[in-house]
C-alpha cells in the first residue's frame, strides 16, 4: 500500500484527503495519481468499489488553478446521481484548495444551473444531454478546459451518448488531458476510446476476477412465477441492512416496490421516468436507511457509493455481463463483505455461463429457501432481539407484570407467545407483477452484447434502461405494515 504523502500532491490536497478518511492509497489511486499529475491520457481500470473516483479527482484537482476564474477540468457520468455522487467526492477533495465544483444534470432547473455557471466553477460534473445543452445554449465555455475524464466511459459510449460525448470533446481544446475510467473496459470500446485520446497508457489493476473477492455470489434457479416468494423469503430469512432488488424495466420496478411495500417491506423504487425530485427523495431515504430495500433499473447499477448495502438481489438476469459486475458491485464496496443473489429462470440458463466466463468467478448455486426457512429466519432475528435486550438488563419496569404471567401458565408457554407476537409470519397478501418474458436464448457473447440498447437521454429524464458477507446478522424489519391487497390482474401472486 502506498501512503498519499508518497504520491508528489501538495499540502491542502493531502490534507483534505487525510481528512475523508483516506489512510493509504489504493491501487488503481497509487498507479493513476502520478501518471494524472504528468498530464498523459489514461484509460484506468480497476474492480468496483475501489476508489476510481479520487483516482482521477485527485490529479484533477491538483491541475486546478483556483486564481482562475474558469472552468479547468471537466467530468462527465452516465447518471444524474451519480454525476451529483462524483461531484461531492471532488468538493472534499478540493476542499483544501478552495476549488469550486459544480454539478449539471437534467431535471435541475436550467436557469438555477446558468446562474451557478455565472460564478466561474473550476470542475464541471456533468451527465451528457445536460452539458452538450449548456454549450449549445451558450451557456457554458469549455475552451479553458484542461482536462476531459470520462467516468464509466463504457456504458456512456455502449449506451448511445458517443454522439453527445464527442461534441462535448469538441468544445474542449485539442490539447486536453483526457481520462477513461471504469470497472469494466470491454475490447471494442477501449479501441474506440482511443480515437479520442493521444497514445494512452492503460492502467489496468490486475486482479484474478473481475469482480470484487469480497462479494459472496450466489444464483438461484427460480420459475419466473415464483420469483417474487423466494425474493421475500430471502429477505426474511437473510435480513440484509440494505438491499438492492434490480429489475429489468420501470414497469418491473414499480410493480416490485409496490408488492414489497404490500407485503410489509419499507421498499421504493428509482428509474428514469421518476422526477428528479422523487429520485433524489428515495436515494435519500435509501441512504438514511427509512427505506431498506431498493428495486432499480440499470439506472441505479453504476458508481453509486451506498455504505450499508449487504446485499443485492438480481431479480432479473441482467442483458449483459458488464452490468452484472456493475450492478454486484453496489456491494462489497472499500474494503467490506457483500453477497449477490441471482435469479435465473430455467430458460435463461445459457446466460449464467456467460457471466460467469466475463467475470471469471463462479458463482455458488443456492435453493430457493421454503417457507418454513423463512418463518425460521424471521424467528432467529427475534430470539436475537430478545437476547440483546436480556443483555440491556433494564427490564425491571417489566418484572412484576412477568411474575404475574408465570404465576398462570409455565415459562415455555409465555416465550412461545412472546415469540409468536413478535415473529413476522409470512405474508400472504397477494400482489400484481406482470410477467417479463425471459430474455432470448443466445449463448455466445457476441449474441449477449447485442441487446436493446436503446439510448438513455438524461436531459429528458428518462433513462431508457428497460434492457432494460457473509449472512447478516438477522434483523427484524421495524413498521411492519400490511394493507388489504387487491387482487391482481394481470397475475396474482400468491404463497403456495
Ligand atoms: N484510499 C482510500 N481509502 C479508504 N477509502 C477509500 C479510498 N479511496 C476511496 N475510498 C472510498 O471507497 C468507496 C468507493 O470509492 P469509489 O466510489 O471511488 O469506487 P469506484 O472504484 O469508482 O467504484 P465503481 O466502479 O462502482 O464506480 C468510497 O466510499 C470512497 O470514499
Ligand atoms: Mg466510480
Amino acid at each position: 500500500m502506498t501512503k498519499f504523502e508518497d504520491l508528489g500532491i501538495s499540502q491542502a490536497t493531502l490534507k483534505a484527503v487525510l481528512k475523508m478518511g483516506f489512510e493509504e492509497a489504493t491501487p488503481i489511486q497509487s498507479e493513476t495519481i502520478p501518471l494524472g499529475l504528468k498530464g498523459i491520457d489514461l484509460i484506468g481500470q480497476a474492480q468496483t468499489g475501489t476508489g476510481k473516483t479520487a483516482a482521477f479527482g485527485i490529479p484533477l484537482v491538483e491541475k486546478v488553478d483556483v486564481k482562475m476564474d474558469a472552468i479547468q477540468g471537466i467530468i462527465i457520468a452516465p447518471t444524474r446521481e451519480l454525476a451529483i455522487q462524483v461531484s461531492e467526492e471532488l468538493y472534499k477533495i478540493g476542499a483544501g484548495k478552495r476549488v469550486r465544483v459544480l454539478p449539471i444534470y437534467g431535471g435541475q432547473d436550467i436557469s438555477r444551473q446558468i446562474r451557478s455557471l455565472k460564478k466561474a466553477p473550476h470542475i464541471i460534473v456533468g451527465t451528457p444531454g445536460r452539458v452538450l445543452d449548456h454549450i449549445n445554449r451558450k451557456t457554458m465555455r469549455l475552451d479553458t478546459v484542461n482536462t476531459v475524464i470520462l467516468d464509466e466511459a463504457d456504458e456512456m459510449l455502449n449506451m448511445g451518448f458517443i454522439e453527445d460525448i464527442e461534441s462535448i470533446l469538441a468544445s474542449t481544446p485539442a490539447e486536453r488531458q483526457t481520462l477513461l475510467f471504469s470497472a469494466t473496459m470491454p475490447g471494442p470500446i477501449q479501441r474506440m476510446a482511443e480515437k479520442f485520446m493521444k497514445d494512452p497508457q492503460i492502467v489496468r489493476v490486475k486482479t484474478k476476477e473481475m469482480t470484487v473477492p469480497l462479494i459472496e455470489q450466489y444464483y438461484i434457479e427460480v420459475q419466473e412465477r415464483n420469483k417474487f416468494d423466494v425474493l421475500t423469503r430471502l429477505l426474511d430469512i437473510q435480513s440484509p441492512e440494505l438491499a438492492i432488488v434490480f429489475g429489468r424495466t420501470k414497469r418491473r420496478v414499480d410493480e416490485l416496490s409496490e408488492a414489497l411495500t404490500l407485503r410489509g417491506y419499507t421498499a421504493e423504487g428509482i428509474h428514469g421516468d421518476l422526477t428528479q425530485a422523487k429520485r433524489m427523495s428515495v436515494l435519500r431515504k435509501f441512504k438514511e436507511g427509512t427505506v431498506d430495500v431498493l428495486v432499480a433499473t440499470d439506472v441505479a447499477a453504476r458508481g453509486l457509493d451506498i455504505s450499508g448495502v449487504t446485499h443485492v438481489y438480481n431479480f432479473d438476469i441482467p442483458q449483459d455481463p458488464e452490468s452484472y459486475v456493475h450492478r454486484i458491485g453496489r456491494t462489497g464496496r472499500a474494503g467490506k463483505t457483500g453477497v449477490a443473489m441471482t435469479f435465473i429462470t430455467p430458460r435463461e440458463k445459457s446466460y449464467l455461463a456467460v457471466v460467469e466466463k466475463t467475470t471469471k468467478r463462479k458463482m455458488e448455486r443456492m435453493q430457493a429457501p421454503t417457507l418454513d426457512e423463512a418463518l425460521e429466519g424471521q424467528q432467529r432475528a427475534v430470539v436475537d432481539k430478545i437476547v440483546q435486550t436480556i443483555e440491556s438488563n433494564n427490564l425491571h419496569y417489566y418484572k412484576a407484570a412477568a411474575q404475574e404471567l408465570l404465576e398462570g401458565n409455565d415459562a415455555q408457554t409465555v416465550v412461545a407467545a412472546v415469540l409468536k407476537m413478535l415473529t413476522k409470519e409470512p405474508d400472504t397478501t397477494p400482489v400484481k407483477l406482470t410477467e417479463e418474458s425471459p430474455l432470448p436464448q443466445k449463448r455466445d457473447r457476441k449474441q449477449f452484447d447485442r441487446g436493446d440498447r436503446r439510448r438513455r437521454d438524461d436531459s429528458r429524464g428518462s433513462y431508457n434502461s428497460d434492457r432494460n458477507r457473509k449472512k447478516a446478522p438477522v434483523k427484524p424489519r421495524s413498521g411492519e405494515k400490511r394493507t388489504g391487497g387487491k387482487s391482481s390482474k394481470p397475475r396474482s401472486y400468491n404463497h403456495q
